[in-house]
Formats: structure tokens, sequence, C-alpha cells
């Protein structure tokens, strides 16, 4: 992937560079590749079911190919999870992740800047490889300062892990555009190492790359049907929910632009689209991703919390008819009992 933004793509009317504040190195490399925004499993009754963890990351890295992880996210539903249960979550990650995962990113962000900062040094405490913080959405920060004064204060709980903000504005409201919070963003916040960039913004995005080129941020893209064109912006890597069952496919796609080989990429790409543009015109969201990692995997990740509804069986069984039809299901990837999803 754009890691280096390579000589190709300087062009000649190249910034000046910055001088970088966070020369405080972290041993960790950077995050980079496919980073899959992990489902919380849970069972028929709405407990987690931290059973099937160590099975999920096992799922993960030998049959997708995808060894970093981003825990208690929107695909987490680590918003809907008390803050005891978004330790254990967590804990159970990191634990199960040991020796098998190359780095387990945990989204610590909640109302309460409090609430933020017990997370963001438990984090720290269990040994997970960095944080990420969303605005906060209730009470909203409305300029990039008092947004960066909060991050700044949740990163300060956790001053030996790196910090990346997670841009999501469709969900949180908070609108302020990344470019402009990452102006300067290390002077404030020393631990700053990327962006999670959960948007369809390309010229935001391709901005927050093409200003911070003298810096080695991660710029992690977050909308999967159009990594493609993130990677063209230099992306240097992707965090998403589709990334649990779609990893080895999106891998592909990601092999093939590493060779510079578009015209395959772009058929990565638009197989992967045609799946994700078939699911979203039934619906689709943090329970429908249940489901269908429920079916790829054989892993049950049981119904997702109120408020959300658990997918019919009709969105399965039109999920499933789709990935045999696009290849991505054989009949011998169905493992018993992975049909669960109710009528
Ligand atoms: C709104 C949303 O859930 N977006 C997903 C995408 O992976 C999304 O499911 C995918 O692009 C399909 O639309 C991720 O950006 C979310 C994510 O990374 C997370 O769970 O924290």
């Amino acid at each position: 992937m754009a890691d280096n933004l390579g000589e190709e793509l300087k062009p000649p009317c190249l910034i000046t560079p910055r001088p970088t504040s966070s020369s405080m190195a972290f041993p960790k490399k950077k995050l980079q590749g496919l980073v899959a925004a992990t489902i919380t499993p849970m069972t028929d009754n709405g407990e987690i079911n931290f059973s099937v963890i160590g099975q999920y990351v096992d799922y993960l890295v030998k049959e997708q190919g995808v060894k970093n992880i981003f825990v208690n996210g929107t695909t987490g539903e680590g918003l809907s999870l008390s803050i005891s249960e978004r330790r254990q979550v967590a804990e159970e990650w990191v634990t199960k992740g040991k020796d098998k995962l190359d780095q387990v990113v945990i989204h610590v962000g909640a109302l309460s800047l409090k609430e933020s900062q017990e997370l963001a040094q438990h984090a720290a405490e269990i040994g997970a490889d960095g944080i990420a913080v969303i605005a906060p959405f209730f009470l909203k920060p409305w300029t990039k300062d008092i947004l960066i004064n909060f991050l700044k204060e949740v990163a300060a709980a956790a001053p030996a892990l790196p910090f990346y903000y997670y841009h999501i504005p469709a969900l949180t409201g908070v609108k302020i555009r990344a470019e402009e919070l990452l102006d300067g963003i290390q002077d404030k916040i020393p631990t700053f190492q990327g962006l999670k960039f959960s948007d369809t913004d390309l010229l935001d995005f391709g901005q927050c790359v093409d200003q911070n080129r003298q810096q080695q941020f991660a710029f992690l893209y977050g909308v999967d049907e159009q990594l493609l064109s993130a990677l063209v912006m230099g992306a240097t890597g992707a965090v998403g929910s589709t990334y649990n069952y779609l990893g080895k496919k999106t891998n592909q796609m990601l092999e093939a632009f590493e060779r510079k080989d578009l015209s395959l990429a772009l058929n990565y790409q638009f197989c992967i689209q045609r799946f994700i543009n078939f699911v979203v015109k039934l619906g689709f969201g943090v329970s429908q991703t249940k489901a269908i990692m429920t079916l790829v995997s054989g892993i049950p990740m049981g119904p997702p919390r109120l408020p959300l509804q658990k997918a019919s069986r009709e969105f399965t069984d039109s999920a499933e008819a789709k990935l045999k039809s696009l290849d991505f299901l054989s009949f011998t990837d169905l493992k018993d009992g992975s049909l669960e999803a109710s009528s």
C-alpha cells in the first residue's frame, strides 16, 4: 500500500516539511494493511459471548489474512456496551490476540471525558497497541480547538500509546473537517499517529494525506466499498466491517494495487462493491454484519443489542445467495449451525 507516497507521486509543488514533534518514537511499527472492525459476539440473551473470541482471532488470521483489529468501534457496538463490558472485551481481544495479531487498537471514545480516560488508561495497562477516539456526539465540540482539547485530554491518559482520531461525521454529527483537525495536531497531541477516516469526502481525505506528507501518520480509510479510490489518494491502510469476512478478497485487491495492476485491483473493488451494493439496498448495518459474519465464518455472532434489531432470515438468505453467486462463499465454506438469523 502507499506507505511511502513514492517518488512518482510527489508533485513538483511539494510543501515545506513541517518539523515533527513526535520523534517520541513508538516501538510499534506503523499500522497498515487491513484492520478488521471487530464485531462483539453476543448470546441470544444479550450477554457478551467471550467464549468465541479466540476462535474469531484464528479465523481472521488464518482464513482472511487479517492481522490487525479495531475493537469496540461502530461494528463492535462499543457505545452500546457498559464501561465494564468495554474493558472486558478489550482485555479478551488483547489476550486472545497475543502472538497472533500484529496490532490491537481499542476505541475508547465516550460522551464522558472521564470514561474515555479510564478506557484509555485501561487499554495501556492491558497492552493494547493503540487507542482511537470519536468526537463526542451529544454535547458536541463545535470548533477544531475544542475537539482537539477533548482528544488531548483522552490521549494524555495513555501517554505511551499511539493515538488515532476516528472521523465518522455521519454518525457523530461533528462535521469538523479532518484536514483542519490534523493541522498542527502533533503539537497538541504528541502521541497522535493517524486518522481513521470513515467518510466519503475524498477531497478532505486526500488533503489530509497531501498536507502531512512529511509525517509518518497512518491514514486508515473506513468506507470499504471505495477503498481503491482512497488507496490512490494515499491511504496506508483500512479499517472496516467487511474485512471480517471479505478480508481475503480485499487483500487480493491490495496486492494488485501494490503491483500497480490497477485494472485487476478495480475488478476486485467492483466485485466487492457488487456485494455491498446488494446488501445496502436490503438495509445494511451492524446487525446485518453480524448475520453475514455468522454465515461466512460459522462462528455465532448472535444478535445485536437494542436499539438495533436482529437481521431477518430473508436478509441472510439473500446475502448468502449473493455471496455464492459472486463466488465469495462456496458450500464447503458453510459451517454447521451458521444459519441462525431469525425470520
Ligand atoms: C458506518 C460504518 O459502519 N462503517 C464501517 C464500514 O466498514 C462499512 O460497514 C462498510 O464500508 C460498508 O458500508 C466502518 O467504517 C466502521 C468501523 O470501522 C468501525 O466499526 O469502527
